[in-house]
């Protein structure tokens, strides 16, 4: 059997910037204002000021001015959901995005909640999960988002397939697999209580790993033919597919790092300035 094929995150995620940073020229050129995401990160949890210094960086090369909100550990819901709802109603700022995870003591969907349904450039409220849900115009939570850009540019129709999503965040597992239902697949959810996983992701012709279990599926749990989109993002950059074993039974799957994680931060970008061209009238 031949090796997988490599869906190559890194490259798509590139051309999906260049595009984006048009699309802002565009948007800075015809108003004078430049689309801007507000990043929000309460703590200095490692990994997240990496991911948040990912996105800034990113915007910089697109031309997407960022600003950023640096709060401590300390913060209450309270005062995290006062300065999401302060950055909301701010017409200087049009995306929004609140690094995760925020801290144990913090009412995450609060927070969330907080966020402006038009500034939901991370598709993390009620309100994009809906949209995204019945197919209508809105915005995509990121990962999930970017899994099926890389999806379509590899030529992976859902439609009709079985696809099995391993976990059920409500910002990765959950939004992938209604995506993957909207796009006409079979989509069964696995999560801690499955009873026997080996046996549900040996069923799938897309498995989608966003479980945070790092390696947790191996090659002879992959059907042979499988595409395999890992969206594990473990310390130490290890994904939840066990690769070197999944490569050798899938046709198709992405690499960690520079599969999912690069799309995450392009998609990201591409729904700023479309959030910015919307409120700014062009
Ligand atoms: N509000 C959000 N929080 C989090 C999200 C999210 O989409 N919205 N996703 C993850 C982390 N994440 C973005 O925030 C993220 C993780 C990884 C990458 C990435 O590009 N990784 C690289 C490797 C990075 C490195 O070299 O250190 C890769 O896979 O190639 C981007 C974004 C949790 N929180």
């Amino acid at each position: 059997m031949t090796q997988a094929r490599l869906m190559d995150g890194t490259a798509t995620a590139r051309r999906i910037v260049e595009e984006t940073a048009r699309k802002a020229a565009g948007v800075t050129e015809r108003t004078g204002t430049a689309p801007c995401l507000a990043t929000v990160l309460v703590g200095e949890d490692p990994a997240s000021v990496t991911y948040v210094r990912m996105k800034q960086n990113r915007c910089r090369e697109a031309g997407i001015e960022s600003r950023h909100v640096a709060l401590p550990a300390s913060t209450s819901t309270e005062e995290l959901v006062g300065t999401l709802r302060e950055l909301s109603a701010d017409p200087g700022v049009h995306g929004i995005l609140l690094q995760h995870p925020v801290g144990d003591h913090v009412d995450e969907r609060a927070a969330f909640e907080a966020i402006a349904p038009e500034k939901d450039v991370d598709g993390v409220t009620f309100a994009s999960f809906a949209t995204m849900s019945f197919g209508l115009p809105g915005f995509v939570s990121c990962t999930p988002g970017g899994i099926m850009r890389l999806l379509d540019e590899y030529g992976v129709d859902p439609a009709g397939k079985r696809a099995v999503v391993v976990g059920r965040s409500a910002i990765l597992g959950k939004p992938a697999g209604m995506l993957l239902l909207a796009r006409d697949a079979t989509v069964t959810y696995c999560h801690s209580r499955t009873r026997d996983l080996s046996a549900a992701v040996r069923e799938a012709d897309i498995v989608v790993a966003a479980v945070g279990r790092p390696r947790l599926i191996r090659g002879q749990d992959i059907k042979p033919g499988a595409v395999v989109v890992d969206a594990g993002y473990n310390a130490g950059n290890v994904g939840d597919v066990d690769f070197d074993s999944a490569v050798e039974r899938a046709a198709l799957i992405t690499p960690v790092p520079g599969g999912v994680g690069p799309m995450t931060i392009a998609t990201l970008l591409e729904q700023t300035v479309t959030a910015a061209a919307r409120q700014l009238g062009v």
